[in-house]
């Protein structure tokens, strides 16, 4: 359904101030679609400009990051944070360092995260970072001299009271604890709870590098179950082979699917006895490596550079690589292969086109601001242990997280059914989401 006018007025005025940021358009006009029939039903909910607010970040923060590499050059990037929304608690998101990241690429993402946050109902709100720095190639001592020059700004923005950090793509438990340490070093102060995705020996939480993984197989379970189906002898492809990827593996494995691909930037493994999840760790997160590493030590894989999976035949697919990876015609092979539920373990990697395929094919279709909201939450897990000085254990944790996934299915669900959307779970989210923050919101008054 297209955008009423006062709707499609406010869409076209966030453009115009939002220019050249494509991602971050299409992220709000997702939402907009979504919330649009509630607003109708309930014009009250956009009074004080609601929208207008919730649209425009609170703050953005942009700085120079002045680093050395190994040979004593020096190199200039750009740093960025966006606390989007503070109206449920301390920001809170990643941050993400790759090439090419933009002003752009945080707001979409700090946006998401205001409802995936919302979603999990931990009383979080919504943010992210990064930087354009690339750390392909780096040395481990440059990682942590730009991870050190990064911090020295980024500490006075941020606070286990004000935003809380955590990882993206290219920011992992190494990472963190250089960040922490420089953080630590500058404010003379050991407070755990300002970043999160710490390594358990500086006051990090169990689960928390599965986490994002888990969920997202928790959540799909929860979509096959409603159609009646289990992941037991299920195929599956996942996209990345990173710290979402990894984790969406082991788990589908142990709940009984096998993986038969996933990918990096370079190309897509392909193994039809199942991706072996302690070899794909040693590669990518041991040797640091390219996937085309992993068919030297397992013969029965192949690797196709510059392929994508989705050509792949599969029961469900969770791309869990980066934004806008699988598009329309990706979703049509995926559909014409009988693909019962997708799970997007990324944030938004689905086009608005591959979504439309997915929906009219009836295909179950969780977004990422559902199906992945389990590593912030267990993000906001990790807080709540800093907070009482205390540790729990890997199986507490984890049973904690598969709760919250399948209460955020739930909602998802219910909301959707609400709303006159049964199995939307893109209704539900957004719908659910949006109405938390409005909520507290008007609570907060003109603020
Ligand atoms: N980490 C977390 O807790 C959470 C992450 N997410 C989202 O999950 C996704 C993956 O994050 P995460 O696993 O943490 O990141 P990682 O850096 O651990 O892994 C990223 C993976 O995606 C691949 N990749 C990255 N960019 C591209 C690209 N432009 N084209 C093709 N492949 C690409 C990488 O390939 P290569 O190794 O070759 O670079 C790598 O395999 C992101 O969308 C992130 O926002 C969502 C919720 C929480
Ligand atoms: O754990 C966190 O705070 C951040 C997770 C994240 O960046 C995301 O959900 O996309």
């Amino acid at each position: 359904m297209p955008l009423d006018s006062t709707t499609a007025a406010l869409y076209k005025d966030i453009v115009h101030r939002n220019p050249a940021e494509p991602e971050f358009h299409q992220a709000v006009a997702e939402v907009l679609h979504s919330i649009q029939p509630v607003l109708q039903q309930r014009p009250e909910l956009g009074d004080n400009a609601l929208l207008q607010r919730l649209c425009e970040p609170e703050r953005q923060v942009i700085f120079r990051v002045t680093w050395t590499d190994d040979k004593g050059n020096a190199h200039v990037n750009r740093g960025f944070r966006v606390g989007f929304s503070s109206a449920l608690g301390p920001y809170k998101g990643g941050l993400r360092f790759h090439r090419s990241v933009t002003l752009g690429t945080v707001k979409f993402l700090a946006f998401e995260q205001i409802f995936k946050n919302a979603l999990t109902g931990l009383g979080i709100g919504g943010g992210k970072g990064g930087s354009d720095f690339d750390p392909s190639g780096r040395s481990d001592g440059e990682i942590m001299r730009f991870c050190q020059a990064y911090m020295t700004e980024l500490h006075r923005h941020i606070g286990p009271h004000t935003d809380v950090p955590a990882g993206d793509i290219g920011v992992g438990g190494r990472e963190i604890g250089y960040l922490f340490g420089q953080y630590k070093r500058i404010t003379n102060r050991f407070d755990a709870g300002a970043l999160t995705g710490k390594d358990l020996n500086i006051g990090g939480s169990q689960a928390r590098p599965e986490a994002t993984g888990y969920g997202a197989v928790y959540f799909l379970e929860a979509m096959l179950a409603e159609r009646g189906h289990t992941l037991e002898g299920k195929t599956a492809v996942v996209s990345g082979s990173g710290n979402v990827a990894q984790y969406a593996l082991v788990k589908l494995h142990q709940l009984g699917a096998k993986v038969v691909a996933c990918s990096d930037s370079t190309g897509t493994l392909y193994d039809p006895t199942g991706i072996r999840a302690d070899i794909l760790h040693e590669v990518k997160q041991v040797q640091r490596r390219k996937l085309d590493h992993y068919v030297e030590l397992v013969s029965s894989a192949r690797f196709a550079p510059d392929r994508r999976p989705w050509d792949i035949p599969c029961d469900i697919a969770l791309p869990s690589a980066t934004q806008n990876e699988l598009g329309e015609a990706d979703a049509v092979s995926l559909a014409k292969n009988n693909l019962i539920a997708l799970a997007e373990g990324a944030n938004m990697p689905c086009t608005p086109e591959a979504i439309k395929v997915f929906q009219e094919a009836r295909i179950a279709f969780g977004p990422g601001k559902a199906a992945n909201a389990g590593g912030v939450a267990t993000s906001g897990l990790e807080m709540q242990q800093n907070a009482a000085r205390t540790k729990w254990s890997f199986e507490h944790t984890e049973q904690t997280l598969a709760r919250i996934m399948r209460s955020i299915h739930h909602t998802c669900l219910v909301t959707a059914a609400d709303h006159g959307k049964p199995g939307d779970y893109i209704t539900g989210a957004n719908v659910a989401g949006f109405l938390t923050v409005a909520s507290a919101m008007n609570t907060l008054g003109l603020v």
